[in-house]
């Protein structure tokens, strides 16, 4: 089974994965779990770049667009699939939906374009379940309590777009992504995943 966890930045994503996490294992699952962009060499030094490049080093939205889904491609052929081959359970800190809502709702990409890149990238592999904590973006900023990386510093128009577009994608696909309002206590928001996913596997 793979799950991922999606929202606007500061909204309680890791912190429910940790949970989420902790509690699979306590079921005696095998889990695996993994960060988009990120979890390989590749994908590490995209994402450093992606999130820590400064003006001496422009990134366009169409190369941005490409490196998140470069690093998604490698991911995908190094860790989340073998991992999904040999049983575990694969929690994954956001996938394909970050890069339709951050580069194409908000960043101004055709949709249909970025999807079609996803679909080469994940090569057609994606999540069981996607749970898209949502927040008010100004809500969100306030918890997350460190300086914005280049992605968070974009302004509170391109985060309120944001907010809509992940909304939008939940909506066109209501039976793979959970809805889930991360104004509630971190207790309640992990009872809402946990009983979703106790109903998948
Ligand atoms: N439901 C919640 N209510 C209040 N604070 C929360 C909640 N979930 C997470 N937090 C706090 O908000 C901050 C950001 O959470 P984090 O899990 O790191 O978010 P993300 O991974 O989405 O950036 C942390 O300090 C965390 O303890
Ligand atoms: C996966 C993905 C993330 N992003 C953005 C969202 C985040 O601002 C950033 C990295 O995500 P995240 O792992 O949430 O970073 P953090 O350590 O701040 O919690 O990249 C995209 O713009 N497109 C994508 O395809």
């Amino acid at each position: 089974m793979f799950l991922s966890l999606d929202g606007i930045d500061g909204v309680g994503k890791s912190t429910q994965m940790r949970l989420l996490v902790e509690w699979l294992e306590g079921e005696g699952h095998r889990v695996v779990t993994c960060r988009d962009p990120g979890s390989t060499p590749l994908g590490e030094t995209l994402r450093e770049l992606l999130l820590h490049s400064g003006e001496d080093r422009p990134i366009g939205p169409r190369a941005e667009m490409l490196m998140y889904m470069a690093a998604r491609a490698q991911l995908m052929e190094d860790v989340i699939r073998p991992a999904l081959a040999g049983g575990a359970v694969v929690v994954s800190d956001r996938f394909l939906m970050a890069n339709l809502v951050y580069q194409a709702h908000a960043g101004g990409l055709p949709r249909e374009a970025v999807a079609m890149v996803g679909a080469v990238a994940t090569d057609g592999v994606m999540p069981d379940r996607v749970f898209l904590l949502d927040l008010d973006p100004e809500a969100a900023d306030q918890r997350r309590g460190r300086e914005p990386d280049r992605m968070e510093s974009r302004g509170a128009e391109y985060r309120r777009r944001l907010r809509a577009g992940f909304l939008a994608e939940a909506e066109l696909d209501p039976q793979c992504v959970s809805v889930i309002d991360a104004t509630q206590s971190i207790e309640a928001i992990h009872e809402s995943i946990r009983s979703a996913v106790a109903l998948d596997l």
